[in-house]
């Protein structure tokens, strides 16, 4: 299974640069590595569109990069998640795991949560929900690409695709989260 890291926003809220906040002695987008690594077979970075303003910077972590096509970018996280479904399925695989560049304590058996929910529901997409819904922390089979990629097309004249629309539209199932701190997302720089 492959983990994609969701890093093609803009990250206004933290002037750009969201990934590589510094946190907990190395940075965002670090931590989220270090905590997928050891649960899939290998970990791609989603830089947005190319041309994206840390596509550089993104490129040193050394890991694929998966880029937007200029026909579905910049319309939100599903972007994303479409660019890196249809990488899965040229890599014939059967599903994709996400999560975003923003959430650095994920459970360590995050995607074994998920991939177990999936095997027992058959449902295509498969999130965390606690407090709060967390539906990047999640796997997508590649079946949802076609209405994924209507989706997209259709949201180009709204300007964006709100993730809740299109999961409401699908068969998703949810997993409980225990431990809400685990899912902690960093929208905001760290003042103090
Ligand atoms: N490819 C792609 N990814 C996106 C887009 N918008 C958001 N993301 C990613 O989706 C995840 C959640 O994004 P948000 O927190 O909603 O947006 P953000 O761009 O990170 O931050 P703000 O601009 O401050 O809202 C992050 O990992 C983003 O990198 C987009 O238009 N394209």
């Amino acid at each position: 299974m492959i983990g994609l890291v969701l890093a093609g926003g803009a990250g206004v809220r933290m002037g750009g640069n969201k990934p590589f906040q510094p946190h907990g002695g190395s940075t965002l987008i670090d931590r989220v590595i270090e905590r997928l690594s050891p649960q899939v077979d290998g970990v791609w970075i989603n830089a947005g569109a190319a041309g994206h303003p840390l596509s550089d910077a993104l490129s040193e972590l050394g890991l694929p990069l998966v880029y937007d096509d200029a026909d579905w970018a910049a319309l939100g996280p599903l972007s994303g998640v479409l660019s890196g479904l249809l990488a899965a399925q040229a890599a014939n695989a059967e599903a994709l795991i996400t999560a975003p560049c923003d959430m650095p304590n994920l459970p360590p058996d995050m995607v074994a949560q998920l991939v177990a929910a999936r095997r027992k529901t058959g449902a295509e997409i498969v999130h965390f929900r606690g407090e709060r819904d967390y539906p990047l922390c999640a796997l997508w089979s590649v079946e949802v690409v076609p209405a994924l990629r209507i989706a997209l097309q259709t949201a180009k004249s709204q300007g964006g695709l709100s993730v809740f629309r299109f999961l409401q539209t699908q068969k998703t199932m949810t997993i409980s989260v225990t431990d809400e701190l685990a899912f902690l997302n960093v929208n905001y720089l760290d003042k103090s």
